[in-house]
C-alpha cells in the first residue's frame, strides 16, 4: 500500500497559458504591435504560416474560458498581460480599453473563486521598443518599470501572485543566440547583453512593486535539469556547462548575486564585465520562485557544437513528446529539492508543466483520447508529492496548458492543451486529461 499523497490544504492548482498564444485580435481597441505580430508576418518564421491573429480567440471567448476553468474546478489561472495592449508603443500613452480587457478578465476569475497569477512578459516585446533596442537597449529596466508600475497600480487590489518574466533563458537563448524565436536574432556578443537586461529589468520591476504592492512577486524559470552520459570528466565537465548555462544563470545572479563562472568560459569574449550594482538591482528579495518544469536533459562532450561544447544523449527507453522532450517527472523532483538546497527553502510554485502528443480525432461522443498525456501527468503530480515530502515548500501547479494554442514558432501543430481546441470552429473540447486533472483536483492530489 502506497503511502496516500499530501499536498497542502490551500495547494493551487491550475492552469497556464500566454497573451500572444491565446488572445488573438492583436491589434484591437489600440493595441499596438509586438516582435510577435512582427515575426508571424515574416515569412517562414513559424510553422504552417500560422499567426496569433485569432488563435484561441481568447480576447472574445475569455468569459467561457473562464466557465471552463470553473467546470474543471480549477483554483488558479496563470495568464500573461500584453504589455503592447497597455502601453502600445512600449512607454508614453496608456491603452485604457487594454486595461480594461484584463479588468473583465480579473474580476470574472475572482467572480469563479479562481486566483488570478499575472506574468507581466511573456515574451512579446512591443515592437516599437525593440525599434528602439529593445532588450538590447539598457533603457529598457526603466521602460519595463514604467509599465509595472502601471499595471500594478491598476489590478494589485485583486491580484496577489505576480510574475516579472517568464523565462528569461527561452527569450534570450531562441531570441537572441539561435534566432528561433521573436526578434530572431543569432549574435553571441548580443545575447548576455539581452540575458542581463532581462534581469536588470525583472529587478527594477521588484523595487517597483516593493514601492506599492502588497501582495508577493518572484521570477519563472525553465529548469532542465542536467545529467552526465558518463562519469568521464569530459561528460562531466560537458554537463556543469548546460547546467551554468540553462538553469544557475539565471537563478545565481537572482538568488546568489554573481553569475556562475562557466558564463565567461562559454562565451569568452562575448561576455562582458558587469557592473557590480547591477547585481544589487538584479538579488531584489523575492516573495517566490516560479519553475517551468517540462523535461531532463543527459549530457555528454561534443566539442564541435558551439557554444556550449554539449549534446544531448537520447534515452531508448524512454516516452518523447512531440516537442521531442523526454518524459522524465524524476527530474521534476531532483529541480525542486535541488533548488531548495542550492538556494534555500522559500515557496515555490511550478508555474508550468505540461506535454505536446498527437491527440487521435475526436473519438464519439466528443471525447479526446489522450492517455501519454495523462501518464505524464500522473508522473509528473507524484514527483511533485515526492519533492514535497523531502521538505519543498512547493505552493501550487500549473498545468502548461489550459487550451491547444500557438506554439511560437512550431505554430498549432504542437498541441499542450488539456482543452482541445478545433481552430476551424473555436469549439473548446476537455481531453481525458482535462477530467483525470478535475479529479486530482478535487481529492487535492489524492486520486492519482
Ligand atoms: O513549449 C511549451 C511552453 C510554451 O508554450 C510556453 O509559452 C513557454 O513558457 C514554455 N517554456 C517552456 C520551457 N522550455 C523550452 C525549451 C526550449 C525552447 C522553448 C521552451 C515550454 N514552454
Amino acid at each position: 500500500m502506497t503511502r496516500p499523497i499530501r499536498f497542502p490544504s490551500n495547494f493551487l492548482w491550475g492552469t497556464a497559458t500566454s497573451a500572444y498564444q491565446i488572445e488573438g485580435s492583436p491589434l484591437a481597441d489600440g493595441a499596438g504591435h509586438s516582435i510577435w505580430t512582427r515575426f508571424a508576418a515574416t515569412p517562414g518564421r513559424i510553422a504552417n504560416g500560422d499567426t496569433g491573429d485569432v488563435a484561441c480567440d481568447h480576447y472574445r471567448r475569455w468569459r467561457d474560458d473562464v466557465a471552463l476553468m470553473r467546470q474543471l474546478g480549477m483554483k488558479a489561472y496563470r495568464f500573461s498581460i500584453a504589455w503592447s495592449r497597455i502601453l502600445p508603443q512600449g512607454t508614453g500613452a496608456v491603452n485604457e480599453a487594454g486595461l480594461a480587457f484584463y479588468d473583465r478578465l480579473i474580476d470574472e476569475l475572482l467572480a469563479n473563486g479562481i486566483e488570478p497569477m499575472v506574468t507581466l512578459y511573456h515574451w512579446d516585446l512591443p515592437a516599437a521598443l525593440d525599434d528602439r533596442g529593445g532588450w538590447l537597449n539598457p533603457d529598457i529596466a526603466d521602460w519595463f518599470a514604467a509599465y509595472a508600475r502601471i499595471v500594478f497600480d491598476r489590478y494589485d487590489d485583486r491580484v496577489r501572485h505576480w510574475v516579472t518574466l517568464n523565462e528569461p533563458w527561452v527569450v534570450t537563448d531562441g531570441g537572441y543566440l539561435h534566432g528561433t524565436l521573436a526578434p530572431g536574432h543569432r549574435n553571441a556578443y548580443e545575447a548576455p547583453i539581452a540575458s542581463h537586461n532581462l534581469l536588470r529589468a525583472h529587478g527594477a520591476a521588484v523595487q517597483v512593486y516593493r514601492e506599492i504592492g502588497r501582495h508577493q512577486i518572484g521570477l519563472v524559470v525553465n529548469i532542465e535539469p542536467k545529467y552526465p552520459a558518463s562519469d568521464a570528466p569530459e561528460d562531466v565537465a560537458a554537463t556543469r556547462r548546460a547546467d551554468a548555462y540553462m538553469n544557475r544563470q539565471y537563478l545565481d545572479p537572482v538568488f546568489l548575486g554573481s553569475y556562475p563562472a562557466e558564463l565567461k568560459e562559454i562565451f569568452g569574449p562575448a561576455w562582458p564585465d558587469w557592473p557590480a550594482r547591477d547585481f544589487d538591482l538584479i538579488s531584489q528579495k523575492l516573495d517566490f520562485i516560479g519553475i517551468n518544469y517540462y523535461t531532463r536533459n543527459v549530457c555528454r562532450h561534443d566539442g564541435a557544437n558551439w557554444p556550449l561544447q554539449v549534446a544531448p544523449v537520447r534515452q531508448p527507453q524512454a516516452t518523447y513528446t512531440e516537442t521531442g522532450w523526454e518524459v522524465f517527472p524524476q527530474g521534476l523532483t531532483d529541480t525542486l529539492v535541488g533548488f531548495k538546497r542550492r538556494y534555500g527553502d522559500m515557496p515555490v510554485y511550478v508555474m508550468e508543466n505540461g506535454s505536446a502528443f498527437y491527440d487521435p480525432p475526436q473519438a464519439a461522443h466528443g471525447r479526446v483520447h489522450d492517455p501519454l498525456r495523462m501518464d505524464c501527468l500522473r508522473g509528473n503530480i507524484a514527483a511533485l508529492a515526492a519533492a514535497i515530502e523531502q521538505g519543498v515548500d512547493l505552493r501550487g501547479y500549473m498545468v502548461w496548458s489550459l487550451l491547444d494554442n500557438l506554439e511560437w514558432s512550431l505554430g498549432f501543430a504542437k498541441r499542450f492543451g488539456i482543452v482541445h481546441v478545433d481552430f476551424a470552429t473555436q469549439r473548446r473540447t476537455p481531453k481525458d486529461s482535462a477530467l483525470l486533472y478535475a479529479r486530482i483536483v478535487a481529492s487535492n492530489g489524492a486520486c492519482l
